[in-house]
């Protein structure tokens, strides 16, 4: 595989087109990031909305005008082989120095395998594995920005520092009481880490760039003391006048892991290195794959390519067979998942039985909708993957068979590459984060609580918190989604799933609609007692209909499941509930999203007390 000679004129004219293709998707990205300071500054929410949606698209965008110059200028559509080796040689050539040349070997991954027009798996002439280390990569510029910044406290100097630390973002809109703000930051830090016994190596450590999202700014940063490292994070918010305050402080592993869940929009940050940010946010939650920082940081090819090699590795060092997922089977979807790993995958089926009504064309726009659109921590992040391969050897028999019954169009099962392995070869595929489907998690709970099931009084109580737990979250999960402008359409417990640290998140979008776009009406009186005792309804129902006061007999069979909603959440019922949210969404209105417990908040009367 390897050129022995650079012998070809044209092969390093196409790498440095391939190269400048990158540099000018990059450079564009972190224009497009760097600008989220100022809409920050200026409270053009709409625009970060707008913004945060458009970025997504820029990608595919910079692929396509790369390839049409490929093509145009150099004929590299019909260059032979040995060609395209030198191309990757001279390209890894000019990665050296490069500051992000990850992302631009995933470029030019995406750029060839356009033009050679094959299947991901079987081309030799991409980077499978990185070809140049992003360790220890920084940027040499003069005046450049490093990373991150350090600040070295003592005991008198602790409350100046993170004063120091807010001010050095440079926001050029004032705060509205920086020095409070520093003092009930640090107060909160205090509780934290040994601020008694400053070790030899006592810093704050804060990323230079600061993260954006929706009407949020946030510091990410670590503090570190002797052995002892917390993470933190500190949102900064406008208040209605106008001026900015530090809303929380947010420690540890878990808190952060909410603040870059997978169930989130992407954020917007000015990143010279985005490595070396991987780099560090990993320092700080070492349980999430490098693959989900990237994608959390927008850079969603560079989070696919990774996850896609960590499968595969996963793959070789495992022996578990792919099985169909357990819960209630979708009547769109068809979803499997391998036992030992942390995903499920999920075919769109050939035809969908009624009353669904839909198309894969339909589906498909769906899911592209959410991907889009801001998930406020209450929907699945998904990829989208096609032509991929699995050995055929870890598939069950069952879930082939399940597979060409109801999505054959989606599967092929053949030794494609010709390396004597039989593959299964799926069409078109969305990944996306397993989680335990709410039915079964309340089922689990219902187990316990009958009456001979054999269940201690400890036991007992847990089922109960349990199931009072799911159901309030549940209809906070809704709530946050109809904020977010968005109607689930199927509001069934199977639809929903529950994450590691307990939040409830919506997984099912083929019924999915904006919230503005819905009617909500009330049932309208029976005319007479024949339509009273009937079990179909008596009125008309549009496409978009909705009949708030009949999700009850769907959603609450079980007393405890009713009691625990009716205490939270019966304003659900109540057509006027959405109604007067749909008002709202139309008026304009943005909602506040907090990636934390409202209780985290500053100004929440627990908070005050404490740090008092
Ligand atoms: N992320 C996930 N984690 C765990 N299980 C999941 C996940 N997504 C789907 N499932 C399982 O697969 C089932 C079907 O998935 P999904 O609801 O997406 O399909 P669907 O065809 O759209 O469903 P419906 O028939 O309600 O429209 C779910 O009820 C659940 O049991």
């Amino acid at each position: 595989m390897f050129p022995q000679r650079l012998d070809s004129s044209v092969a390093y004219d196409i790498a440095k087109a391939m190269m400048d293709g990158f540099n000018r998707h990059y450079r564009l990205f972190r224009a497009e990031s760097a600008r989220a300071q100022h809409r920050f500054e200026t409270r053009d929410w709409p625009a970060q909305q707008r913004a945060q949606r458009e970025r997504i698209e820029f990608y595919d965008l910079r692929v396509r005008e790369c390839l049409q110059r490929l093509v145009k200028e150099f004929r590299a559509d019909a260059q032979p082989m040995p060609v395209w080796e030198q191309v990757k040689l001279h390209y890894i050539g000019l990665l050296v120095n490069h500051h992000q040349p990850e992302l631009a070997e995933t470029f030019f991954n995406s750029v060839t395998t356009k033009i050679l027009k094959r299947a991901y798996f079987q081309n030799d002439f991409i980077f499978v594995r990185p070809a140049v280390s992003t360790e220890y990569i920084e940027n040499e510029e003069p005046r450049a920005a490093p990373t991150y910044r350090c600040y070295y406290p003592t005991p008198d100097s602790m409350l100046a520092d993170v004063r120091h630390l807010l001010e050095d973002f440079d926001l050029r809109v004032p705060f509205e009481d920086l020095a409070g703000d520093a003092a009930r930051v640090l107060a909160a830090m205090k509780r934290h880490f040994d601020h008694s016994r400053l070790r030899a190596n006592c810093q704050f450590q804060v990323l230079s760039g600061l993260f954006f999202r929706n009407k949020g700014a946030y510091v990410v940063g670590k503090i570190i003391n002797g052995f002892q490292e917390v993470p933190f994070a500190l949102p900064i918010l406008h208040n209605d006048r106008g001026r900015l305050f530090v809303d929380a402080a947010l420690f540890g592993e878990d808190d952060l892991l909410m603040l870059f869940s997978f169930a989130r929009a992407y954020f917007m940050v000015d990143m010279e290195v985005p490595s070396a940010y991987v780099q560090f946010l990993r320092s700080l939650m070492p349980r999430k794959p490098r693959a989900e920082f990237y994608n959390a940081l927008g850079l969603a090819k560079q989070g696919k390519t990774l996850f896609y090699r960590d499968f595969l590795f996963h793959m070789r060092h495992s022996t578990d067979r792919f099985r169909i997922a357990p819960g209630i089977k979708g009547m769109v979807m068809l979803v499997f998942d391998l036992p030992s790993f942390p995903f499920v995958f999920k075919l769109i089926k050939d035809h969908f039985p009624a009353p669904k009504d839909t198309t894969r064309e339909q589906v498909r726009a769906k899911y592209q909708l959410v991907k889009h659109h801001d998930r406020v921590g209450r929907m699945a992040d998904t990829l989208e993957f096609s032509e991929v391969g699995f050995p055929r050897a870890r598939f069950s028999d069952e879930l082939i068979a399940e597979i060409q019954k109801h999505a054959p169009s989606q599967l092929e099962i053949s030794d494609r590459d010709g390396d004597g392995n039989v593959e299964v070869i799926l069409r078109h595929v969305y990944i996306e984060r397993r989680m335990i489907p709410l039915n079964l998690y309340l089922q689990e709970a219902f187990d316990v609580l009958v009456p001979d099931s054999g269940a201690d009084e400890t036991a007992r109580e847990r089922a109960h918190a349990q199931i009072r737990r799911a159901v309030t979250e549940y209809g906070n999960a809704i709530k946050d989604l109809v904020a977010a402008n968005i109607f689930p359409g199927d509001m069934l417990w199977k639809n929903f799933g529950i994450t590691r640290p307990g939040k409830v998140v919506f997984y099912d979008y083929d019924e999915i609609e904006y919230i503005t776009d819905c009617h909500f009406r009330r049932v309208p009186p029976p005319r007479d007692d024949a339509d009273e005792l009937s079990g179909e309804p008596w009125y008309t129902v549009g496409p978009r209909d909705v009949f708030p006061e009949t999700f009850g007999p769907f959603l609450l069979g079980n007393p405890l499941v009713r009691q625990a909603f009716l205490e939270h959440h019966a304003d659900l019922l109540d057509p006027a509930f959405w109604q007067a949210h749909q008002a709202r969404i139309a008026a304009g209105h943005m909602p506040d999203v907090f990636p934390y417990e409202r209780e985290r908040r500053f100004c929440a009367e627990e908070n005050k007390e404490l740090l008092n």
